[in-house]
């Protein structure tokens, strides 16, 4: 990167060790900044009036006080202004809280040179990612993620902020609730646009082959190690790396990927040097990931580095006035705008519980499309199964899902026929799927039934503690 010398960014070195404050300003003024010095809390807050800065640098140790205050009042009070501090050794915990109060990035001491331009550069990027702003101020240029709902907005919001700092972020929320689509919008919005994002499910790889995968290898390091390869780390170099289902990650790995993320430095499988990655982290996962911690399959100190910030995704069943929007866009991706979806459809949608998210939203308009007639599609062929959202049965009554009762006045009449045999519905389009929706909802029931707990759940429902443990991964059921 070159930096336009006509609108030379200034920054802000914060700091009372005068020998760390002259590297710093001689390393700045190398890359072509303007700098100012401070060497207390009170000089900076001097200079910050009178200035602006495309950069605030802040040691966390003052004389008149902690960097943390001034991280506080950059954030609330200059809020395009970045802001990264200086962090003593070790101190994971402190750049920790920098960053949950706001801070865009940190170095730790003693500062590396290398680490500590790329962070300039990063920062200075920020402000360069164009915004277009809708009346209420959100910014759709990068806009992925489909829905007006108040939950929607919050996420886009949280988004825009989290996208002005390299903070780990930690995106939780049912399967196929857009986790994946909000960390792109996260990387898309962000300094790191530019490079790439990439996306790992940690419960797809192979355990042998983890560590090969992220970090690459050497040639020669195991047998079929025919050549030098990148890992993920080093695909993702500059950009953002996201570990999707990061609670399947074995604890071996996940001991190396804290180090990775704490030391910003990997070692390839067979290699004798480490080399240093820039990568944003952005883990997701359907699991509770405290839950995971007190039952020991996750690790505490990984769990706390990359849950320095939460994004939660609402379900679509909370933020059912979404769904047409969604329709829409999902239609038009789909079938361009020859589809519609008739009135009686979008009612039968919006009555549904969608224990499958946005992905089966996708699922059924993609089905839905091979019935429709005359460009419309109509509430059968949508083939809706498992309950409305209104209309949940009485406790006690046998909980079978019952296609058709999410189906809109007339064409519920329509259909009856075929669910008034002895409570059954009508043939699923797939026994497996239906099986499984009967299941996940028995689980459901028998975990709501025991306040969660699994133990007796499991005896509720005649099956093993593991058994209950494995099909509640296996159908990804929220706990
Ligand atoms: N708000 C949204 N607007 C448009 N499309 C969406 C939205 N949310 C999700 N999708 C779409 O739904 C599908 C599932 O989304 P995504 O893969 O991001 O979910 P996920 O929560 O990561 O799922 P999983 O936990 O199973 O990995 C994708 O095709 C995605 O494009």
């Amino acid at each position: 990167m070159t930096i336009n010398v006509a609108t030379c960014p200034r920054i802000l070195v914060v700091d009372d060790e005068a020998h760390l404050r002259e590297l710093l300003e001689i390393t700045l003024i190398k890359m072509g900044l303007d700098v100012d010095s401070a060497e207390n809390l009170a000089e900076a807050r001097q200079l910050l009036q009178n200035k602006s800065y495309a950069l605030v640098l802040t040691d966390m140790r003052l004389p008149d006080g902690s960097g943390m205050e001034l991280v506080a009042e950059i954030s609330a009070g200059y809020k395009n202004t970045p802001v990264a501090v200086i962090t003593a050794f070790g101190s994971a915990d402190n750049a920790v809280n920098a960053l949950k109060a706001g801070a865009f990035d940190y170095v730790s001491k003693p500062v590396a040179l290398d680490h500590l331009r790329k962070l300039v550069y990063s920062a200075l990027n920020i402000n360069a990612v164009p915004q277009v702003k809708t009346e209420d101020t959100q910014s759709v240029v990068a806009s992925l993620l489909i829905g007006q709902s108040a939950g929607m907005r919050q996420v886009r919001t949280q988004i825009e902020r989290l996208a002005r700092s390299m903070a780990p972020v930690i995106i939780t929320g049912e399967s196929g609730s857009g986790k994946e689509l909000a960390a792109r919008e996260i990387h898309m919005s962000s300094s790191r646009m530019s490079k790439p994002f990439i996306a790992v499910n940690c419960g797809a790889i192979p355990e042998n082959l983890m560590e090969a995968e992220f970090f690459g290898y050497r040639k020669g390091a195991f047998t079929g190690a025919m050549d030098d390869r990148e890992g993920f780390f080093q695909a993702a170099n500059g950009g953002t790396l996201m570990l999707d289902e990061v609670a399947d990650l074995p604890l071996a790995m996940q001991v190396k990927l804290l180090r990775a993320i704490q030391e910003r430095r990997i070692r390839k499988v067979g290699a004798t040097t480490e080399e240093s990655v820039d990568v944003r982290i952005i883990s997701a996962t359907h699991q509770n990931l405290a839950q995971c911690v007190r039952e020991g399959r996750f690790r505490q100190d990984l769990y706390y580095r990359l849950n320095v910030i939460e994004l939660h995704l609402p379900p679509l069943r909370e933020r059912l006035e979404d769904i047409e929007l969604l329709a829409a866009g999902i239609l038009g991706r789909l079938a361009g705008s020859s589809v519609t979806l008739s009135a009686a459809s979008l009612e039968a949608l919006r009555a549904y519980r969608f224990p499958g998210n946005v992905r089966e939203l996708e699922n059924i308009l993609e089905r839905a499309l091979a019935f429709a007639n005359e460009g419309c599609i109509q509430p059968d062929d949508l083939a809706l199964s498992g309950k409305p959202v209104t209309a949940m049965p009485e406790p006690g009554l046998p909980a079978l899902p019952v296609p058709s009762a999410s189906i809109a006045a007339p064409e519920r009449e329509k259909a009856a026929p075929h669910t008034e045999n002895f409570g059954f519905p009508e043939l699923p389009c797939s026994l497996p799927d239906y099986l499984e929706s009967i299941e996940r909802e028995m689980i459901r029931r028998a975990l709501e039934k025991t306040r969660h707990n699994r133990t007796q759940a499991a005896d509720l429902l005649g099956v093993s503690f593991r058994q209950l443990r494995y099909q509640i991964q296996k159908l990804k059921i929220q706990d």
